[in-house]
């Protein structure tokens, strides 16, 4: 079943274009790497995508609703739900422990509080980083931050997750580590995955690679095959 679909999608920011009309169908389950160059459209794709921006033409389809011309709050309430989101820096809150700040969107969604700790120290366990359940952010190293914010973009259980370079602030090793295991728990739960990447490496534990150049799709491949263009795994 189709998951995610765009149509068309064009965006600029004032005069400067981003998107051309980009068409695209991704899978329920499935695990697309979104790469190409800095500044070719990959983070405006993604944004248009999770519902944060709106394209200035085409449309966003998931499970058969249009949500791009949903109102505001309508994307916020599907971005706190069905999607889940992360980027490179995971922006845990500094203030809150790591079971805390898993068990964050669990609270924002209403869940009671035990059940909602009880969840994330779940996660947390998934990702190796139990032992850090009541520590801070600023007591961690980044790989450990990164696992606890891929927990709390996990902990809602969302249909698709939206990770904008979710290891690239990591080292090669940590960020190849916390890779597996995202992908590794997406599949285990169905999740639709749309990740951006710089890194062929990285794009090659997608099922699908799309490249794009200039606002446009320059082509698509499997993951394997951008494993094979970037060198041995
Ligand atoms: N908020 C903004 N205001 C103005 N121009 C923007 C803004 N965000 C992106 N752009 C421009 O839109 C184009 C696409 O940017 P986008 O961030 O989507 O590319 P990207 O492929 O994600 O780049 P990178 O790999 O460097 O993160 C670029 O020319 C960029 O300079």
């Amino acid at each position: 079943m189709t998951q995610l679909q765009a149509r068309g999608l064009v965006k600029s920011y004032g005069p400067t274009p981003a998107l051309h009309g980009i068409t695209l169908d991704v899978a329920e389950g499935e695990i697309v790497a979104v790469t190409g160059p800095s500044g070719c459209g990959k983070s405006t794709l993604l944004h248009c995508l999770a519902g944060i921006l709106r394209p200035d033409a085409g449309e966003v389809v998931w499970r058969d609703q249009r949500i791009d011309t949903w109102p505001e709050a309508a994307r916020s309430r599907l971005r706190r739900t069905e999607f889940g989101v992360l980027f490179q820096f995971g922006q845990l809150v500094a203030e809150l422990t790591a079971a805390e700040n898993v068990a964050l969107p669990l609270l924002l969604a209403g869940t009671g509080r035990r059940a909602a700790r009880t969840a994330a120290l779940t996660w947390l366990d998934r990702f190796g980083v139990a032992e850090l359940a009541d520590v801070r952010p600023g007591e961690m190293s980044g790989g450990q931050q990164q696992r606890c914010a891929t927990a709390r973009a996990l902990v809602t259980e969302p249909r698709v997750l939206f990770a904008d370079e979710p290891t690239g602030a990591l080292d090669t090793l940590t960020g190849e580590q916390v890779l597996t295991q995202l992908v590794r728990l997406a599949r285990e739960q169905r999740t639709t995955v749309v990740l951006i990447t710089h890194e062929p490496r990285i794009a090659a534990y997608a099922d699908r690679e799309i490249v794009l150049r200039d606002g446009v799709i320059d082509h698509t491949g499997l993951g394997l095959d951008a494993s094979l263009a970037g060198g041995a795994r």
